[in-house]
């Protein structure tokens, strides 16, 4: 399938004369063909006045409609097989076993809101009949559902070229919701954004939808993203990405005339627990383990372990021992991109002459576009005495404080800013400790792992990716799972309407979805 380098507006194709741009091959920086147009100020307006021609068509098509765009977009995805993976190899630098897993997971997180759409419990749908009589006041009839709120931006994210990218779960929970979607895709990775924008594509002919359902817009430099998320017409964004990005489009989207929620996933260091009787028992075998989840994809993980908290005892010098060595023998990997790779490598180096960390173990030495692994500790009271140490490093680097005490190691987590995870390696013999940092990792993170690694997160109806911020931007909500569709609906209650005019899930009789009726949940 030879890629053309066009846009995407309203699902077709778009080629812009004038500078474009390439991708490079992000283990050699070879450039790859071909030139991708760089829109104009007109595609913007163009994407938007699509998805806003299209919202109310699409919004209120039959679930089942909209469920079966969503299955067509993964079978679609699906059948570009190896041609998306090897270009997506190319372009990330990620393995071939990783990206095939990852497409897997883009195709089946779709089919997963296909199958969300037909429950129609995400509708919370409600209904508190009128009591006419009551006294003193007559109660009114209120029905109540979640509606969708306009038409989405969404930013493909650098280190999941597919499953956080132009079909990931931003844009699959957005087309569930009844959301068009215009991407703004990632610069990495061009080539791979066109061909699931061709799927995309696809879909929307296949099932007779609306065209502005769905656009792709690239453009470096931060002009064509800022421009997409100060349109009036657009009523929320989905982001994964850099702390300063994110951080830069809240700003933008709160100072609009009408502002919008972003949810925007930026950056967490994810700290790990490991209690004294389980490090007692298998410091060698966490230790290997660790460094396993660590340096996976070159640490190109939000949910890396970059932080780990642990007591003094001979059982953390095994511990230590075990990661020092396993680090040790890790091959440097390709990066995504020269400019992650700089922003890694200045990261290490700030560790590298931080007062207080000491860099126990590296990784091995490879080509210039890889990043190696790094190792450092320092004390409980170092860290305590200075906390910025905490800011994540996006890559195979990682931070083992060695705390004199319990109160100490409680002192360390009270600095640490809202996480993605925390995770504790426990026995039952460390109950009471786990018992304690519980209520407080709960108030920290997202998602508690017990005997586990934070790095890959499963795509289901109980997942929670997302937590206080810094780690995303709106801690009540999830970019992964089934709940991700909530960012993008809103209530409405209806009052004494007519039944000509209630939506079919509010009508009285069997609507086929679960309802909470005068305070009963049927179904
Ligand atoms: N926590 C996480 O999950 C991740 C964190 N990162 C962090 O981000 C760093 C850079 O990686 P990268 O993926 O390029 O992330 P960036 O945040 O730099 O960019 C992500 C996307 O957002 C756009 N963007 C960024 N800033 C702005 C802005 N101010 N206004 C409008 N659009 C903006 C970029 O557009 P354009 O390219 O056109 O500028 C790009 O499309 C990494 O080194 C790492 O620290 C990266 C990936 C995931
Ligand atoms: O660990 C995962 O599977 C997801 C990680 C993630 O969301 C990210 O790195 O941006």
């Amino acid at each position: 399938m030879a890629l053309t380098g066009e846009l995407f507006i309203a699902s077709k194709r778009v080629r812009r004369d004038g500078p474009g741009f390439q991708a490079v091959a992000a283990s050699t920086g070879t450039p790859l063909e071909p030139s991708f147009s760089m829109a104009v100020r007109e595609d913007v307006e163009a994407a938007a006045a699509a998805a806003e021609a299209a919202f109310p068509v699409y919004a209120n098509l039959p679930r089942e409609k909209r469920a079966a765009f969503l299955e067509a977009i993964a079978d679609e995805i699906d059948a570009l097989g190896e041609t998306l993976t090897e270009r997506a190899m190319q372009e990330s630098g990620l393995p071939h076993a990783r990206l095939t897993g990852e497409r897997g997971r883009t195709s089946g997180q779709l089919r997963l809101f296909a199958r969300e759409l037909r429950l129609g419990e995400y509708l919370r749908a409600r209904i508190d009949h009128a009591i006419p009589d009551r006294q003193p006041a007559p109660k009114p009839d209120l029905r109540l559902r979640m509606i969708p709120l306009g038409p989405v931006v969404v930013f493909g994210a650098s280190n999941f070229p597919l499953a956080f990218s132009v079909a990931g779960g931003d844009t699959a929970s957005a087309l569930a919701a009844g959301c068009p979607v215009i991407v703004k895709g990632h610069s990495a990775h061009p080539g791979t954004s066109e061909l699931v924008a061709g799927a995309i594509a696809r879909a929307v002919e296949k099932t007779g939808m609306p065209a502005g359902v769905f656009s792709l817009i690239n453009g470096a430099g931060n002009e064509v993203g800022s421009a997409l998320v100060s349109d009036p017409r657009v009523k929320a964004v989905g982001f994964t990405g850099s702390r300063g990005g994110g951080t830069a489009l809240m700003k933008l989207a709160a100072s609009r005339p009408v502002p919008i929620p972003v949810y925007a996933e930026m950056s967490s260091i994810n700290p790990v627990f490991l209690l004294p009787h389980a490090l007692e028992a298998r410091a060698e075998a966490l230790g290997k383990a660790y460094i396993a989840s660590l340096t996976m994809g070159a640490g190109q993980f939000c949910t890396n372990p970059g932080l780990v908290l642990a007591l003094e005892s001979p059982a953390l010098d095994r511990f230590l021992a075990a990661a020092t060595e396993a680090v040790s023998g890790v091959a440097a990997q390709t990066m995504l991109t020269p400019g992650i790779l700089k922003a890694y490598e200045n990261g290490v180096a700030r560790w590298a002459s931080a007062p207080g960390l000491t860099r126990v173990a590296q990784g091995q030495e490879g080509a210039a576009s890889c990043g190696r692994a790094a190792l450092f500790t320092m004390t409980g009271a170092d860290f305590i005495a200075d906390p910025s140490h905490a800011e994540e490093v996006f890559g195979a680097a990682s931070l083992l404080v060695r705390c004199a005490s319990l109160d100490e190691l409680l002192a360390v987590v009270s600095l640490l800013e809202g996480q993605l995870t925390a995770t504790l390696h426990l026995d039952d013999v460390d109950t009471e400790t786990a018992a304690r940092l519980l209520p407080i990792l709960e108030r920290l993170a997202g998602r508690i792992l017990a005997n586990g690694w934070p790095t890959g997160v499963e795509v289901t109806d109980a997942q929670v990716h997302g937590g206080p911020f810094p780690s995303t931007a709106d801690g009540r909500s999830t970019s992964v799972g089934t709940l991700a569709i909530d960012r993008f609906l809103r209530p409405v209650a209806y009052q004494d309407l007519p039944a000509a005019l209630l939506p079919a899930e509010l009508r009285d009789g069997d609507a086929g979805v679960p309802r909470r009726i005068d305070g009963k949940p049927t179904l």
